[in-house]
């Protein structure tokens, strides 16, 4: 089987991660003997420079077309008109191919402990996935404007929309530790009642998985100060995006956090879940490592080749533990180093 795959590179850091990626990519379908065709199309910035759009036709038909998207990251300080935003073309592929359960993995190897700006004792051993639910509330949420003297975001939730992204979090955690965390705003919003409220009604059908609720006030802090507590958390699509972030910092930085959006069919979509870094854009700076375990993601659950996804997985901490990389993880390495580095492993 020859797998179909479409590359969006986007902008600011984008190109440097995915061109490395794709390079490691064409190494590992030798090693492990797996067979894939893939196109580059543009998206983002350089979209709309080229084609007055982020996601013109021809790219969403290709990765419509695809078992997989590879996307590097959209965005940055050229493209500022508000009805003509690179990141438009981001919220509108996950819709328009209804990529509505986006998962973003923390986990804390030995190799990446004492990287964390947290105290190692807190942050060894960490191993939580955030469930985000990617394609409904204030995102998406009509109506949506702002005129001189008002702006409107409209935070919807539906109870479809909550179930299924429910059962994906109970699934998971049936194959994990067994426990929901569904983080919400209970105590004020209207959309986090019906969340609630939901999440109870799907836990009837997974007895063996507790389900806990957090406000997403007190999830942040908690998420910081004892992270091993965490096994699943489900959340709606603002407070994943933030909460996300903020949990990048427990392995040590943004640049390691990768991520795969799922629909209930169709093409799956893997990428970091950091943006374009347009403060170190086009300087060979990038950590490429949350792009190289997005590739891993792809290569597991799209290109069905489990090991080598895990040998994948293996090489970029492995590198990191061998004093390996870039700035951000207090390394003095370049993109191109660490890439380097880790087709020299394979
Ligand atoms: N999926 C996507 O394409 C996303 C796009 N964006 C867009 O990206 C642009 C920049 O947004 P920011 O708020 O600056 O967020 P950002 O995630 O691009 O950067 C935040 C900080 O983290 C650093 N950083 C991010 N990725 C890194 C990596 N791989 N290696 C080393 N350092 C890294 C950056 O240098 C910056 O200091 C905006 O236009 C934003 O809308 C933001 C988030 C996601
Ligand atoms: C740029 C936003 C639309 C999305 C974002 O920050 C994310 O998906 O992490
Ligand atoms: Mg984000």
């Amino acid at each position: 089987m020859t797998y179909k795959i479409t590359a969006l590179p986007g902008d600011g850091i984008g190109p440097e991660i995915l061109k490395g990626s794709i390079e490691i990519l064409e190494t590992l379908s030798k090693k492990f003997q797996f067979e894939y065709d893939l196109v580059t199309k543009d998206f983002g910035g350089i979209a709309i420079d080229k084609h007055g759009e982020p996601l013109p036709p021809d790219t969403l038909e290709a990765c419509r077309n695809s078992d997989a998207i590879l996307l590097g990251a959209v965005g940055g300080p050229k493209w500022t008109n508000p009805k003509n935003r690179p990141e438009h073309g981001l919220l509108g592929i996950r819709k328009a191919l209804n990529l509505f359960a986006n998962i973003r993995p923390t986990i804390v190897t030995e190799s990446t402990a004492h990287l964390s700006p947290l105290k190692e004792s807190i942050v060894k051993d960490t191993d939580f996935i955030i469930v985000r639910e990617l394609t409904g509330g204030l995102y998406f949420g009509e109506p949506k404007y702002f005129n001189d003297d008002q702006a409107v975001d409209t935070l919807t939730y539906t109870t479809d929309e909550i179930t299924r992204i429910a059962h994906i979090a109970f699934k998971l955690a049936s194959k994990r530790n067994k426990v929901v965390t569904s983080v919400d705003k209970e105590n004020v919003l209207s959309s986090s009642k019906l969340w609630r409220q939901t999440l109870e009604q799907v836990s009837k059908e997974y007895p063996d998985v507790t389900l806990n609720h957090l406000l997403v006030d007190a999830c942040s802090m908690h998420l910081i100060t004892n992270p091993k507590q965490f096994d699943v958390i489900v959340t709606e699509n603002l407070f994943g995006d933030i909460l996300s972030d903020e949990a990048s910092v427990i392995p040590g930085s943004l640049g390691l956090s990768p991520s795969a959006s799922f629909g209930e069919n169709g093409p799956s979509l893997y990428e970091p879940i950091h943006g374009s870094a347009p403060d170190i854009a086009g300087q060979n700076k990038a950590n490429p490592s949350g792009m190289l375990l997005s590739l891993a993601m792809c290569i597991r659950e799209s290109l069905h080749q489990p090991e080598c996804a895990q040998h994948l997985e293996d090489i970029v901490f492995n590198t990191i533990k061998n004093g390996i990389a870039t700035k951000d993880l207090g390394g003095n390495n370049s993109t191109s180093e660490v890439f380097e580095a880790i087709k020299q492993s394979i």
